[in-house]
């Protein structure tokens, strides 16, 4: 037997996982994704099982890199019901392998991976799409991923004004109460959108939450869940008469009821628009649609274990 591989826990990989780290690596992974074989990512889309018995799923998310030289795979649970207020509705665990001879070399915990590289994507999109005056960001949702985007938002970018709106008031109030600058509290997602130029949404709906004839023309939107073909975040209208882009084409037609049910179409990868082949259109409405890339946990990963080694020598 060889060595035993690293544990790392959550706390952990927060305090390596800092965006200003994260973005650039985020950035190039998208480029490489959307850059075919050339781009030397190996990504099938992820294997999902449900467990119709108690609302759930488990997702299986590999992915190699080349240019990052790793190799790893996610494993994801998420669940529609919440049993208890301490198990979060999503759980993960990352196992990064040493691609040279498939040895397992850590098991990360995957859940704040989950957390900090979806948001960080998101503000990647956001740099590229949002008006060219964005002063009001509302978030739709104040859960795991509101906290993760609201921690990138407020870093990169300098809004005026932050809303929140929540299906329970109360956790809305929370998520203001905790929050480390000024966020407002709205009583309808109709009041949080009206006049924001960045929405995110990142709620477990699975039926329309965002209605196009709400959103202020030219904002640019975030739309992180709906992962399932028959969940929906966003309304047909909206998804009709947006400019739309993707993390993945593939995965996210495939995926997300947000597009398979609307019939949308897809004009650009956000890796695309990052590689110059494909326009980030700013002067009208556009919509990102994420659904969550393997790649994402690979690059994390890999960040996350050479910080760790370079401290545990
Ligand atoms: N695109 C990506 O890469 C990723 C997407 N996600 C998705 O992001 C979304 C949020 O995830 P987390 O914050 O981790 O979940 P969470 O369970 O921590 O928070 C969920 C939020 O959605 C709200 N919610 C639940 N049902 C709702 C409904 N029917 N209508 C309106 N609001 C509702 C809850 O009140 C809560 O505020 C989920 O859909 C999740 O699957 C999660 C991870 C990665
Ligand atoms: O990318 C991801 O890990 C997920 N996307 C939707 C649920 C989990």
């Amino acid at each position: 037997m060889g060595e035993q591989p690293a544990f790392i826990g959550a706390k952990v990989v927060d305090k390596y996982l800092d965006f200003a780290t994260l973005i650039p690596l985020l950035e190039k992974a998208l480029i490489h994704f959307s850059s075919g074989s050339e781009g030397g990512v190996v990504q099938p889309i992820r294997t999902i099982v449900p467990v119709a018995k108690y609302s759930g799923f488990l997702g299986v998310m590999p992915a190699y890199s080349k240019w990052d030289d790793a190799l790893t795979t996610k494993v994801v649970t998420f669940y529609e019901k919440k049993t208890s207020s301490e198990i979060p509705s999503h759980q993960a665990t990352v196992l990064l392998f040493e691609p040279s001879n498939g040895t397992l070399k850590a098991v990360i915990d995957g859940r704040v991976i989950t957390d900090k590289r979806t948001a960080a994507v998101s503000a990647i999109a956001t740099k590229l799409l949002k008006p060219s005056h964005a002063e009001i960001l509302c978030i739709l949702g104040s859960g795991a991923q509101a906290q993760s985007h609201y921690q990138v938002f407020t870093q990169q970018f300098s809004f005026k004004e932050v809303r929140v709106w929540s299906r329970t008031r109360e956790k809305a109030e929370r998520f203001a109460r905790t929050a480390e600058g000024e966020v407002h509290v709205c009583s309808t997602p109709q009041e949080a959108v009206s006049g924001a130029d960045v929405i995110i949404t990142v709620t477990m709906a699975t039926e329309p939450v965002l209605f196009g004839d709400w959103v202020k023309p030219g904002a640019h939107i975030n739309a992180i869940g709906a992962c399932r073909p028959d969940w929906r975040e966003l309304d047909d209208v909206l998804m009709e008469s947006c400019v739309l882009y993707v993390d993945s084409k593939e995965a996210a037609a495939k995926e997300s009821g947000d597009i398979v049910i609307s019939k949308a179409s897809i004009f650009a990868e956000i890796g695309e628009v990052l590689k110059g082949t494909k326009p980030a259109v700013t002067d009208k409405t556009t919509v990102f649609k994420s659904v969550g890339m393997a790649v994402e946990d690979t690059v994390s990963a890999k960040l996350v274990y050479d910080s760790w080694l370079a401290e545990n020598k």
